[in-house]
């Protein structure tokens, strides 16, 4: 029987409060974001973006998404005003494509969400960084239906191998920044991890331009279990935080 959070009836993100009393606090995400609302601040540094693709070090089924964890004790990249370390991408995805992003925009749900993590270095590692408030910067990118994305393709095609929670496999030289749009004009606020726990630690840098993503790899995407080897299967879908309270905050934009 399989116990601890994750987006079931039972231990879903209604239920989360109850392990994780943060999932009702101040700044917590992810949140929908309304553009009109958005205060542009042209003190905002340009995302500087740089990656070293033999930091790529496997991809991970962890019962609740999939990963592409990285090396984080190499050299630095300073993507973000300070110097950050990427530790891993991941995704957030729905069953059907009318719903998946955890961010949204006027209310509106995208089919899927990348996620790319970083931390501050100023910390001696991720985990105390996780702590900090400003610990955290994650890079969140929607997905958007259309044309097939060749980039996401050696992502989607490493997924056979890893099924099952719990399974990983390597997954060497990937640079994550073939990933992102040609924009790179943002959204920022200050708020949380979207899973548990929850801890309010994160920049969130939410890319406004999507980048696509065909039926046909959403269908991959959702190829993934929840569940172990020999364990009854359940689809790896809806694994998404519905958005959560503002309470105040204000989103700020890097573009007018
Ligand atoms: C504890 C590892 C972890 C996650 F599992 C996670 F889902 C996210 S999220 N969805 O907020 O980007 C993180 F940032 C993160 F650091
Ligand atoms: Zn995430």
């Amino acid at each position: 029987m399989s116990h601890g959070w994750g987006y079931g009836p039972n231990n879903g993100p209604e239920s989360w409060a109850g392990e994780f009393s943060i999932a009702d606090g101040p700044r917590q995400s992810p949140i929908n974001i309304i553009p009109s609302q958005a205060q542009y601040d042209a003190s905002l540094k340009p995302l500087k973006l740089k990656y070293d693709p033999s930091n790529s070090n496997g991809i991970l089924n962890n019962g609740h998404s999939f990963q592409v964890d990285y090396v984080d004790d190499g050299n630095t990249s300073s993507p973000i005003s300070g110097i950050y370390r990427l530790r891993q991408f991941h995704f957030h995805w729905g069953a059907s494509d009318d719903r998946g992003s955890e961010h949204t925009v006027n209310g509106i749900k995208f089919p899927c969400e990348l996620h790319l993590v970083h931390w501050n270095t100023k910390y001696a590692s991720f985990g105390e960084a996780a702590g900090q408030p400003d610990g955290l910067a994650v890079v969140g990118v929607f997905l958007k239906i259309g044309a097939a994305n060749p980039r996401l393709q050696n992502v989607l095609d490493a997924l056979n191998a890893i099924t099952f929670k719990g399974k990983q496999n390597n997954f060497a030289n990937f640079d994550p920044k073939t990933l992102l749009p040609v924009s790179l004009d943002y959204w920022t606020y200050d708020g949380s991890l979207t899973t548990p726990p929850l801890l309010e630690s994160v920049t969130w840098i939410v890319l406004k331009e999507p980048i696509s993503v065909s039926p046909a790899q959403m269908a991959k995407f959702r190829s993934l279990l929840f569940t172990g080897e020999g364990e009854a299967p359940c689809c790896m879908v809806d694994n998404y935080r519905p958005p959560q309270p503002l309470k105040g905050r204000i989103i700020r934009s890097s573009f007018k």
